[in-house]
């Protein structure tokens, strides 16, 4: 075996006229946590099922530990773990009884179940709820009990699509501990997020817009090869700031964190954001200070896409 664990060559799949994914290619190292980001619509999750068999690609390849995906779906299942966005846990059934049940379902040898559903609830630290519905269990509860039901035929490779959508900021770092644990255990984990944040926890990443794959590498690589200049502007109301940043450069180079404006700037950054400060002070928008800070993912994220459209409009 070599050491990578998911290959994906050239893959395409459209939904009658709309394209999900325009030709992708993705290595991804065996024990690598590699993260998938993009928004609502991105390709993710296309590209996930894909690789999990439960969808063919309309041209292209994929492996995953060296098993042609397509070629050996029945093989590609028993070394796979798949936590789809929606995970049907059984919300009558307990903690305990979900567990039997996909260990059931993956055909987990009798003699092993005991000790394989035993271990899982300790991992996810969900051994006090084990008789407790699923349905009563708290929204980051059942991402765990999902984790685990995943987890269960013993997978060397796991794919999560976007398992901490929607999970209280605790139980998402909670989260994230345990997949950590998985990865020193050599599990190969690729893992699909909307939020930026949660990027710096990969050994690398993937930004995908409009079913392609923009950059690729380590968030911080990513980040520093960011062209442009950020300022963090700070004013008594940054809102209204915001707003009249966004009308000058349009929505994609501004955005608010916490109580302070982003901007983004790219060719001349110093003399613009000069003149816009002059200019937003005589529109009635006091400005405290604006100065450049350091990019994070999401501001060359926006930057590509911005890029990005321009092409496809031929500009
Ligand atoms: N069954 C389908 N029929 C038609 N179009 C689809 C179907 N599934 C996905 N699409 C379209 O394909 C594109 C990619 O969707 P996909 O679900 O893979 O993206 P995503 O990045 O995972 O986003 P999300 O987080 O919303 O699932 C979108 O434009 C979506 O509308």
């Amino acid at each position: 075996m070599t050491d990578t664990a998911i290959r994906v060559q050239g893959l395409k799949k459209s939904y009658g006229p709309a394209t999900a994914l325009a030709s992708v290619d993705l290595e991804v190292g065996a024990a690598e946590m590699f993260g998938l980001l993009g928004p609502d619509g991105a390709g993710k999750t296309t590209l996930m099922r894909i690789l999990v068999s439960l969808l063919d690609p309309d041209e292209g390849t994929c492996s995953v530990n060296d098993i042609s995906v397509t070629g050996r779906p029945g093989d590609i299942r028993r070394i796979i773990g798949y936590m789809p966005q929606r995970f049907s846990l059984y919300p009558d059934l307990t903690v305990g009884e979900n567990l039997r049940f996909f260990a059931d379902l993956f055909k987990v040898p009798k003699a092993e179940r005991l000790a394989r559903t035993d271990e899982l609830l300790s991992f996810s630290r969900l051994t006090p709820f084990v008789n407790r519905r699923a349905g009563q269990l708290s929204g980051g509860m059942k991402q765990k009990l999902a984790l685990s039901c995943a987890l269960v035929h013993t997978p060397r490779v796991l794919v999560l699509d976007e398992p901490t959508t929607g999970v209280d900021p605790v139980s998402r770092r909670e989260f994230w501990a345990i997949l950590r644990e998985l990865k020193g255990r050599g599990v190969t984990i690729l893992v699909s997020t909307p939020y930026m944040d949660e990027a710096e926890r990969c050994d690398r990443v993937a930004l995908m817009h409009k079913g392609k794959i923009l950059a690729r590498g380590t968030a911080a690589g990513i980040a520093g090869n960011f062209s442009g200049t950020v300022y963090s502007v700070e004013s008594p109301e940054p809102v209204g700031t915001a707003a009249w940043f966004k009308q000058k450069l349009g929505p994609e180079q501004v955005r608010i964190v916490g109580d302070r404006v982003l901007v983004s700037l790219f060719e001349n950054a110093q003399r613009i954001m000069d003149d816009l400060r002059r200019q937003a002070e005589s529109d009635g928008k006091a400005i405290v200070s604006a100065g450049p800070v350091s990019a994070g993912l999401e501001d060359v994220f926006v930057a590509m896409v911005a890029r990005q459209g321009d092409a496809d409009e031929g500009r």
